[in-house]
């Protein structure tokens, strides 16, 4: 299954001249220039500010302080999420049903979300409820809705490559290999902010339809 999801979406991204895969071959990662808008990025921003809590974790308890941003579910009746959600839908050929809810973050001075992978560990105690929720998760899509001052660079660590946050891009990775099973070369992490500020929605998806 994540090996069919993975060559439908790489084959439609390679059709897209709008894409721009970083020359890195052990993790697929990609961006898009301007997926958003100034403004879009500000009514987003906005509607970030009015939900956002200090950000969960799945294994909270084992791993505290590993994630220090703020972060909440953006309204999924927003004209503007609906917007990103269709324009995501139409990039990558994913159908909408298999996104999570699209999740704002905040990072102020200081707020970082250390090195993880967005795949779910199948020996964890809360994969039994996930995999029941639709499964694993198969690509990650994030647009920075702002640009930061200093720091808050996503690093994908492994791989030695490091994504300032640019107004609008989008960032987008495969999850899982070609064969279909975990990449351990997505790991990655949000650094630090320095100085200013950083706003990020984020959409995980999975293999089937998310509940
Ligand atoms: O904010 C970032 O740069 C990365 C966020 C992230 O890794 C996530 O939300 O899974
Ligand atoms: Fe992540």
């Amino acid at each position: 299954m994540l090996a069919r999801i993975g060559a439908a979406v790489r084959e439609r991204l390679a059709d897209n001249p709008a894409v721009q895969r970083f020359p890195e071959d052990r993790a697929e990662v990609y961006a898009v220039d301007g997926f958003l808008g100034a403004e879009e990025c500000a009514r987003l921003v906005g509607q970030i500010d009015a939900v956002a809590c200090p950000s969960g974790l799945i294994d909270e308890e084992h791993w505290p302080d590993y994630r220090t941003s703020y972060s909440g579910d953006i309204d999924v009746h927003d004209t503007t999420v609906r917007t990103l959600e269709d324009r995501l839908a139409a990039l990558t050929g994913i159908p909408p049903a298999c996104g999570e809810s699209a999740q704002g973050q905040r990072y102020r001075c200081g707020q970082y979300f250390r090195e993880h992978c967005d795949w779910f560990d199948t020996n964890a105690g809360y994969w039994q409820h996930e995999r029941r929720c639709g499964g694993q998760r198969s690509w990650t899509a994030m647009i920075y809705l702002n640009c930061v001052d200093e720091g808050g660079a996503t690093e994908f660590t492994r791989v030695h490559l490091s994504v300032p946050p640019l107004t609008g891009c989008l960032l987008l990775w495969n999850n899982a290999l070609p064969d279909g099973t975990p990449n351990p070369w997505t790991m990655h992490a949000a650094r630090p902010v320095v100085r200013g500020v950083k706003y990020v929605v984020t959409k995980w998806y999975r293999v089937r339809s998310w509940q």
